[in-house]
């Protein structure tokens, strides 16, 4: 129990590493609260709610994958590296495709 209690300590210790220093994880977290406020608002569904809260996780881990990759490459090419620059530019398109849907999603749910 204690074990699994310490490898918490480290994902909670990731995810404030994320909110202290991407912006665009902070961006994210604001429109999620907007988002959750916006369904207590329109009363939504069940499964409605289902999907809300399975689209904020999966924006907010894609942010925290992204942070992670974008640490890894930081340590392994400090220097302008071609490969670098895919591994970061690719993470972010991830993050941007998932956004993307939350955000069709979102209008669908709220506007239907
Ligand atoms: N080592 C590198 N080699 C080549 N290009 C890089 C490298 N590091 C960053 N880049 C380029 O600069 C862009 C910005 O990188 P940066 O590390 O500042 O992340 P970011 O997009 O600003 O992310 P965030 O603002 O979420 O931290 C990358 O998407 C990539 O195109």
């Amino acid at each position: 129990m204690s074990r699994f209690l310490v490898s918490l300590g480290y994902a909670l210790e990731g995810i404030r590493f994320g909110i202290k220093t991407q912006r665009h994880l902070r961006f994210h977290l604001v429109a999620a609260c907007l988002a959750l406020a916006a369904g207590l608002w329109k009363g939504l569904q069940p499964v409605a709610w289902g999907l809300l809260v399975l689209l904020i996780a999966a924006v907010v881990a894609a942010e925290l994958i992204n942070t992670a990759i974008e640490a890894v490459v930081d340590l392994v090419s400090p220097l302008p590296h071609p490969l670098a620059k895919a591994a970061k530019d690719t993470a972010a398109g991830a993050v941007l495709v998932l956004a993307a849907a939350a955000l069709v999603i979102a209008v669908v749910l709220f506007c239907c």
